[in-house]
């Protein structure tokens, strides 16, 4: 069950207000408000200690490289504390890039590239090269020990062409075998996971990165899936941050998918939310990932950021 009850209270008594010390954002704070904050969180690292959660860490929210190390400090930070995390990322915006650079056009069909011969190549090349080194890259620096692979590696996600609908080599995951993630994790390694996967000849298929996350967390029976994007939440106008739904069920999902409020990379990240609550994942949550420290505020706070579906 998802804990929202918060054991010990949220406010620091104003008694100690020696060693003064400056937060980034210019908020002053003692030693003892510091150790205070530690301490309130105790309960929560208590909870998550040895248990597996999935990051889905999406392009949109990877932009800004200050923004990015700030995700990846927070990832190492809870592996430290003994959660396990698993890393699964995407990428499609810096997929646009080189598309672009190489005059090829990018199309979308209901949040899903439209992935021709050379579009997989370039998929390919920059989500399993690029993009997945450069976290492995970014954790080593902040101190974790990463793996990067892809979903071809042991076998991690089988797939098949989705050919009814039309839009290329897309996967549709017929399998995660999650024993490599599984060791990785045991062995105190963070596994980073790009969402490029193969059929049984071999061919590469694009697996959007959401999907795949939710299958993985699923096959692992991971605590959490935390999918980290570039808007605050599922929200209702989605130029509207106020907008923001703090909770919504299965059920409410769909209607609004139906309605045409959740459109676009929105709806595979519900789908996959759905999917995997119904195959035992706990909770899942739709954050922020440009918010500074939103993966600890949804991991160590009761009140949590963005959207929670839940069964
Ligand atoms: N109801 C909605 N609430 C929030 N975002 C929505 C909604 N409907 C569509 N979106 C779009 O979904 C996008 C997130 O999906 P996507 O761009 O694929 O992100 P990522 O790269 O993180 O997977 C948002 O930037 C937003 O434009
Ligand atoms: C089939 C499909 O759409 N694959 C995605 C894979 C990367 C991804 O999902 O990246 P984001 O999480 O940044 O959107 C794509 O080609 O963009």
């Amino acid at each position: 069950m998802h804990i929202r009850s918060r054991p010990s209270n949220l406010h620091v008594t104003a008694a100690a207000t020696i060693d003064v010390g400056q937060t980034a954002t210019g908020k002053v704070f003692s030693s003892f408000d510091r150790v205070s904050v530690l301490s309130e969180a105790l309960p929560y690292l208590q909870r998550f200690a040895g248990k597996t959660v999935v990051i889905k860490y999406g392009g949109a929210a990877m932009k800004d490289p200050t923004l990015k190390e700030g995700v990846i400090n927070d990832l190492v930070l809870l592996s430290a504390v003994g959660v396990r995390p698993v890393l699964v990322h995407g990428g499609g915006p810096e997929i646009n890039i080189w598309l672009n650079k190489l005059g090829i056009e990018a199309q979308f069909k209901d949040g899903l590239r439209v992935t021709d011969g050379p579009t997989m190549d370039v998929v390919e090349m920059v989500l399993s090269g690029r993009v997945n080194k450069g976290l492995v890259t970014l954790i080593q620096q902040a101190g974790g020990r990463a793996v990067g692979v892809c979903g071809k590696d042991s076998g991690i996600i089988k797939a098949r062409m989705m050919a009814e609908r039309g839009i290329g080599f897309v996967g549709d995951i017929t399998s995660i075998q999650s024993g490599l993630i599984k060791t990785l994790v045991e062995s105190g390694y963070i596994p980073v996971v790009a969402s490029v996967a193969a059929d049984g000849d071999g061919q590469a298929l694009n697996v959007n990165a959401d999907i795949a996350a939710g299958e993985i967390a699923a096959s692992l029976k991971a605590e959490k899936l935390i999918l980290m994007t570039d808007v605050p939440g599922v929200l209702r106008d989605k130029d509207d941050v106020e907008t923001k739904f703090v909770q919504l069920d299965i059920r409410q999902t769909r209607e609004l998918v139906a309605d045409g409020i959740i459109a676009g990379g929105m709806i595979p990240k519900v789908e996959c939310c759905t999917r995997c609550l119904a195959q035992g994942v706990t909770a899942t949550h739709i954050i922020d990932g440009r918010q500074q420290h939103s993966l600890l505020m949804e991991m160590l706070t009761d009140e949590g950021v963005g959207t929670m579906i839940t069964g």
